[in-house]
């Protein structure tokens, strides 16, 4: 492997264990669903998983899925052979309808990503009762986080981002997210060079796909310019949360808020 590339993903599985290790993402006798969906990211997510596995102090079993919503085009007997020969794990092709769903149920001119989403996550988790799985990975990373976090306080009002691990609204799974620590451009590093060809879901909105997320991107490329720490910084507030200081009157009062003195910079 180029040197290079070898940083990279060396780089990668650090900031993964990390993650791993801050939130208890993995633990003995887990079956993780690996959500493969053909693209960079989940690509890097099962490699690191692999990696991972053989050095881990605890036993875990890896099982790749993949979900075809339908759109056609899908090269199943590609992907199936590289996670088979990379990795010598069985890969589990999950066909679904969702391209005619969508078709009937979008409205026209609106955009299916979200929608394709939910359909997608619901898919997983039968997979994952039908294959044993007590564990789904997300390959979502870091910046997909930060992008999460602005739209989230510019379009909908809340402050929230993506977590690292959480318990699934139907109890039984644990939904992790082991490349939560991981720049998007370290992905994108190691995966130029690993061989792996990677493919879309051929969905045909694909040339539209989530402009709001684009806009995020691209401001915070802009701020990068001028904070080059920017995307680190805000990755760090989300570990650094300090709900005296937020007006969530859910969190009222919070135990040492009576009769503190402020303190903190932002609060005149
Ligand atoms: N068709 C699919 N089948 C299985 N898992 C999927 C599929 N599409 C997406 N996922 C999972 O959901 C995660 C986030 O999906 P999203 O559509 O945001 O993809 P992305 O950020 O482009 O990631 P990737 O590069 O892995 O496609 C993926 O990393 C993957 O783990």
């Amino acid at each position: 492997m180029h040197n290079k590339t070898a940083q990279a993903l060396s780089a990668i599985q650090r900031l993964a264990g990390k993650a791993i290790g801050d939130f208890a993402l993995l633990r003995p006798d887990d079956r993780v669903l690996v959500a493969l969906s053909g693209g960079k990211d989940s690509w890097t997510l099962l490699e690191v998983l692999v990696q991972l596995q053989k050095k881990a102090p605890i036993c875990y079993q890896l099982q790749p899925a993949i979900v075809d919503p339908g759109f056609g085009g899908f090269d199943h007997a590609a992907l199936r052979q590289s996670v088979e020969q990379r990795y010598n794990l069985p890969l589990h092709i999950i066909a679904t309808e969702h391209a005619n769903v969508i078709r009937e149920h979008l409205r026209p001119g609106s955009a299916c990503c979200a929608f394709c989403a939910r359909l997608r996550r619901g898919a997983l988790y039968g997979a994952a009762d039908t294959l044993g799985c007590n564990v789904l990975a997300l390959g979502h990373h870091r910046d997909d986080a930060l992008e999460t976090l602005l739209l989230n306080q510019f379009y909908s009002g809340s402050l929230s981002a993506m977590s690292a691990s959480l318990l699934a609204d139907n109890g039984r799974h644990r939904v992790i997210r082991p490349l939560i620590y991981v720049p998007e451009a370290l992905i994108q590093r190691w995966i130029s060079s690993s061989g792996l060809v990677t493919q879309s879901c051929n969905c045909p909105q694909e040339a539209l796909i989530d402009q709001k997320r684009q806009a995020m991107k691209t401001l915070l490329d802009q701020l990068e310019q001028d904070i080059p720490q920017v995307r680190n910084s805000l990755l760090n507030a989300l570990a650094n949360v300090q709900p005296r200081h937020l007006l969530d009157r859910k969190l009222w009062p919070a135990p040492s808020q009576t009769g503190d003195i402020e303190t903190a910079t932002g609060a005149q």
